[in-house]
């Protein structure tokens, strides 16, 4: 079929665009020319002519997939371990130990898992920080490539090991965010990934700032996750580490910061004026005890916001539909103010506006001209999405990850009737149970 434009029309559907407008269409319909979305709105017959094929969603809901902008797919063969820990004891004494077991092949059946988890829960583009200790990138990036999904995976930075190991580490990454800068017809990406200001030297930081000033990338770090950390770059370095980061230049290249949970409202100023993104975390920062990201003063600001799970070592799902639920009542309960978070904010945070907050605003609503990435839920079947009527307020507050029945990236099928197509999900299940065994 190279070369040769495809045009499907979705109709008989619910359309939730996510737009700016939250425009909704009943019984609407949406074309799709290719990888790109070309109309959605009112049926039309006079658009029908021409069409490839017709597809009858017979009554289902349609939205954009879920964007999850902080992840580490590498790390979802470590559900489980290390559970009811703080952050440092939790990193220093289980993850980093156990990740530098990690071979190429528990990385990249990790990565198939992960995917698996995110596609099947409705998320159709991720954002993914990696810790290449041990492993074959190159086949890492393969192995996601052919699953369909889009994103950005992130070759992280740590200045660990002797001065030997911590410039091939700056090496490595800068290959890789060359080489994966443009791949899979476009759908992944790099960004440049510093693990956080406690774990890369001053130095180390700046060299991330000018690989992603030479070739162009954004940059995706770990900040602020918890007071620990504040006092830690107090100590070191005499400021707090928005402070630190932005002196050394870190802000001066488009930014993802992963948590933000403790800020302060100088912070928050510098932040907006960086045009720094804060990808939220909050059953990740929950579970490690961090605490809860101030994410109504952060929009107030007018920061950039997305919502993101972090990995199944912190969460442990990647189920972005309860991850935004969460966001939106820990704000309602923080504040003590049930209007904070709505509904539409909440789930534009976790489609349009995290999409923009990574970078990738040519997804996460379904406009004319975006890629059609979106996902389908048939709700007449599911008591928990029962009345119908309120179909909206049962996305946010009643939809689960297990609800999507199919999922659609640059127009192709990923998932239909709840089977990936791009993932062979018996054997991906089966050899994570057995490389696990070989881990612990
Ligand atoms: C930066 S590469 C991925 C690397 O980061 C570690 N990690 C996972 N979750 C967190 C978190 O919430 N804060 C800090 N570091 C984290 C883990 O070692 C990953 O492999
Ligand atoms: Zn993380």
């Amino acid at each position: 079929m190279e070369g040769i434009m495809m045009k499907t029309i979705y109709v008989n559907a619910t359309f939730f665009t996510m737009d700016k407008e939250n425009h909704i269409f009943e019984n609407g319909m949406m074309v799709v020319e290719d990888q790109l979305i070309s109309y959605i709105g009112e049926r039309s017959d006079e658009l029908m002519v021409g069409a490839d094929q017709v597809v009858d969603l017979a009554g289902k809901w349609v939205m954009p997939g879920l964007v999850n902008t902080h992840s580490h797919i590498l790390m979802t063969l470590l559900r489980g371990i290390g559970d009811d820990m703080l952050l440092k004891p939790w990193l220093e004494t289980k993850i980093w130990p156990i990740e530098s077991q990690y071979t190429t092949e528990i990385a990249s059946v990790s990565a198939q898992l992960g995917i698996l988890e995110m596609v099947k829960s409705g998320t159709t583009t991720f954002s993914d920080m990696f810790n290449p200790n041990g492993i074959d990138s190159n086949v890492v990036m393969e192995t996601i490539g052919e699953t369909g999904i889009r994103g950005a995976f992130s070759y992280s930075i740590f200045s660990f090991g002797t001065e030997e190991q911590q410039k091939a580490n700056i090496k490595g990454a800068e290959e890789f965010s060359k080489k994966y800068k443009m791949f899979a017809d476009g759908r992944l990406t790099t960004m440049v990934a510093p693990h956080s200001p406690y774990a890369c030297t001053p130095e180390a930081l700046m060299e991330c700032v000018r690989i992603a000033k030479e070739n162009d990338l954004m940059m995706h770090i770990h900040v602020s996750e918890t007071d620990y950390e504040i006092q830690d770059i107090l100590t070191r370095y005499g400021n707090r580490p928005v402070e630190h980061l932005r002196k050394l230049g870190v802000f001066d290249q488009p930014t993802v910061m992963a948590h933000g949970v403790v800020l302060n409202d100088e912070e928050r100023a510098i932040l907006k004026q960086y045009d720094v993104r804060v990808a939220h975390n909050p059953i990740s920062n929950l579970k490690l005890g961090s605490g809860v990201a101030d994410v109504v003063s952060l929009l107030d600001a007018g920061i950039i916001v997305g919502i993101a799970t972090d990995s199944t070592a912190s969460n442990n799902n990647l189920d972005m539909f309860e991850e935004v639920r969460t966001a939106a009542l820990l704000q309602k309960g923080m504040y003590k103010d049930a209007t904070k978070l709505p509904a539409q904010t909440a789930l534009a945070l976790a489609t349009r506006v995290g999409a923009e907050a990574i970078g990738m605003g040519h997804t996460g609503s379904l406009e004319a001209n975006k890629k059609a990435d979106f996902i389908t839920i048939y709700p007449y079947d599911k008591e928990h999405l029962q009345p119908v009527s309120a179909a909206y307020s049962h996305l946010l507050y009643a939809a689960r990850g297990s609800d999507v029945c199919d999922v659609f990236i640059d127009g192709k099928t990923i998932v239909k009737d709840r089977k990936c197509l791009t993932i062979d999900e018996e054997k991906v299940i089966a050899e994570v149970n057995r490389l696990q065994k070989s881990l612990v």
